[in-house]
């Protein structure tokens, strides 16, 4: 059987990670710039709960609109600061893009970050509630549980990931975020009557990156 190619808008040598749905990727007709930072402190991530606008009731990482004169590295530190109260030495970690059927005819190309250190107080503000997550144990995150022991920043009482409240495609790649991976990748929703529903999508990680 013939391999199936990437997504006609992944440029470069990317090895595939994960992929569902067919090939028939939704037009569209240019792409607008988000950013969403992470911030992971030991065995901990940190979420915004969505008081409004897109995604709203939703957890997800910190971020928006990249404005006019500004680079997605400016912009994901200006959100950073807005929505959760916190600066942070963010580090690109992956970029995705995300299309909607029945949706606008622009694709959301998003900018993911992480950071493993932070300063300030999370704080809630009017867009965002910050939540700390528990990270589930893997052999890289075991190595930074034994860090946070040392840090003294463990907590084993918090919840974890709540994958089933954050957007459907998150757990196809957050691991790979926390994980340190880089990643590219591609998810086509259907929105019906409000709700996002994931019909396809790719991810692949640098193939120089693959042993
Ligand atoms: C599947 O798609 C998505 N997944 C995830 N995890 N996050 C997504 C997805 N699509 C959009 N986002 C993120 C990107 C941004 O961080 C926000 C949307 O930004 P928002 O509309 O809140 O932009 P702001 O500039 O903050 O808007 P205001 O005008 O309200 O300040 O969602």
């Amino acid at each position: 059987m013939p391999s199936r190619s990437v997504p006609p808008s992944i440029d470069g040598e990317f090895t595939e990670v994960t992929r569902g749905g067919d090939d028939k990727w939704l037009p569209y007709k240019t792409k607008r710039l988000y950013t969403n930072a992470f911030i992971i402190h030991g065995n901990k991530l940190l979420l915004g709960y969505k008081k409004r606008g897109f995604g709203l009731s939703k957890y997800n990482g910190f971020g928006g609109k990249v404005e006019p004169g500004e680079t997605p590295d400016q912009a994901a530190a200006r959100e950073l600061k807005e929505e959760a109260g916190i600066e942070a030495p963010l580090e690109h970690s992956g970029t995705f893009l995300f299309v909607t059927e029945g949706g606008p005819d622009w694709a959301f190309q998003i900018e993911i970050y992480r950071a493993e250190e932070y300063s300030g107080t999370p704080t809630e503000t009017d867009e965002m509630r910050p939540v700390w997550f528990s990270i589930p144990a893997s052999s890289e995150t075991a190595k930074a549980a034994v860090a946070s022991v040392i840090e003294n920043v463990i907590d084993n009482d918090l919840p974890p990931i709540p994958y089933e409240s954050m957007w459907d495609s998150d757990y196809l790649w957050l691991p790979l975020l926390l994980s340190k991976t880089h990643f590219v990748g591609r998810t086509d929703f259907k929105e019906v009557d409000g709700a996002f529903k994931l019909e396809r999508w790719w991810f692949g990680v640098p193939t120089s990156t693959c042993t």
